[in-house]
């Protein structure tokens, strides 16, 4: 059985299969500044009260502090909901990207089912979750009722191996874009796994999963282990409940070659150690190529932040590269810890110093210019280098504008250089 496969028949306490449709108890749901006022529209027509209030988590991340009244009546409707419903994980704004702080603040837990109003939901799959994304009308049915119906996915094996000090998950997860393309996993779910995989911490694994849905994929999955207890247990998830986890850990059945080609739709397969650092072109993230193919390509925005890139080692990997280095004078360096917690450490680390020193500009932990709202709207003809998942035609705001993607090794690198590069005297 694949992962997903053995995940929701734990929760079903009976054995599913992919095509089979079923309906799940959701174990966390969460929605957004941006998603909440649409949710709740659907949920006052079904109900008065929330099924549990402790298990929905709502974050004010997408536009905040508001640019706009719009903006600003959607929050004072959202926390009219908080409050009348009495939801105490409740992050006002400047605490962090939702898919950031579900993880930091012990909300996901291997072999539970987490549904958010947001696409991106599916990076909880590095802890073995099954976490996707729901429309707000799904959204308002779940918070009425705490269940949902799921057809049980079909799987993409992704099978990852050798070692390269320069791939970081980002080069990882932009090669296998490429690779499976935007719609090649359309209702499946992803399954990582092999040595480079096992290899890389909570953070590039969480960058693994994040972007499953860039290719159509319901989740991304990767099965809990060691480096995801030994997180959970930072999180402040206690010892009893860890150790109860470890007896429950599931694993897929990928390297039983009974099994193995049954139960897996497809199989990509590839080695890192010769691989080069990836970087997605306009207007798709599956449009990758290696770096040396768009090396020189003159830049004006590096954003290095997100949710698929504004974690600790992100930012550490950035600074290594940008201390006592100044951003070139036609790029605009924005950089923005994806919650709060990171925003300390990197402080604590020294790392906000450097960029401030580089010349970077440092903003409230949130989605920022990911999606083009505000902080960083792009120009017309200019181009950006962005350590965000997305990089579709006015994304960043601007229907005339390019966005490129690469890990932030490479954007920080970049930023130095005025244009797209590898290069760096630290290499
Ligand atoms: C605004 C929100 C609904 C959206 C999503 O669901 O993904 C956003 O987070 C994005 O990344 O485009
Ligand atoms: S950081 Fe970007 S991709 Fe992530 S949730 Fe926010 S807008 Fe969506």
């Amino acid at each position: 059985m694949t992962l997903a496969e053995k995940i929701i028949s734990k929760k079903m306490g009976r054995e599913v299969v992919a095509g089979e449709t079923v309906e799940v108890d959701v174990d966390i749901a969460m929605t957004h500044d941006g998603t909440t006022p649409l949710t709740v529209k659907t949920f006052e027509k079904i109900a008065d009260k929330v099924w549990n209030p402790e298990k929905v988590v709502i974050v004010f991340d997408h536009n905040i502090p508001a640019n706009t009244s719009k903006a600003a009546n959607m929050q004072v409707l959202t926390r009219n909901f908080v409050n009348e419903q009495g939801i105490k994980n409740y992050y006002k704004g400047g605490e962090g990207i939702c898919h950031q702080l579900l993880p930091e603040k012990g909300h996901v837990l291997p072999n539970t089912v987490i549904a958010g109003g947001d696409s991106h939901t599916c990076t909880h799959g590095a802890f073995g979750a099954f976490a996707t994304g729901f429309g707000a009308t799904d959204m308002g049915y779940i918070y009425a009722m705490g269940k949902t119906w799921l057809k049980v996915p079909e799987t993409i094996r992704v099978e990852v191996s050798g070692v390269n000090e320069r791939i970081y998950g980002k080069d990882i997860i932009l090669k296998t874009c490429k690779e499976i393309g935007r719609s090649g996993a359309t209702y499946m779910a992803l399954e990582y796994g092999g040595n480079a995989v096992k290899n890389l911490d909570m953070d590039d694994r969480m960058t693994l999963s994040n972007m499953a849905i860039e290719m159509g994929g319901k989740t991304g999955l990767i099965e809990a282990d060691d480096t995801t207890y030994e997180y959970l247990a930072l999180a402040g998830v206690n010892s009893s409940k860890i150790a109860e986890l470890k007896k429950e850990r599931l694993t897929s059945d990928y390297y039983d070659e009974k099994i193995q080609n049954d139960a897996y739709h497809g199989v990509l397969e590839f080695d890192i150690t010769d691989m080069e650092e990836q970087v997605a072109c306009p207007h798709h993230p599956d449009n990758v190529t290696d770096v040396s193919n768009i090396k020189g390509l003159e830049i004006n925005q590096v954003f290095i932040g997100s949710c698929t890139n504004g974690k600790i080692n992100d930012l550490r990997v950035a600074a290594k590269y940008l201390k006592n280095n100044e951003v070139h004078r036609n790029v605009r360096l924005i950089v923005i810890p994806a919650s709060k917690a990171i925003f300390n450490q990197a402080i604590a680390e020294g790392l906000i110093n450097t960029f401030v020193d580089a010349g970077a500009m440092i903003c409230t932990p949130g989605c920022g210019p990911c999606l083009g709202a505000h902080q960083g709207v792009l120009g017309d003809g200019e181009v950006a280098l962005s350590t965000t998942n997305r990089n579709f035609k006015g994304r960043m705001g601007n229907l005339n504008s390019d966005v490129y993607l690469s890990s932030p090794a490479v954007a920080a690198m970049s930023a130095i250089k005025g244009y797209i590069t590898n290069e760096h005297e630290k290499y």
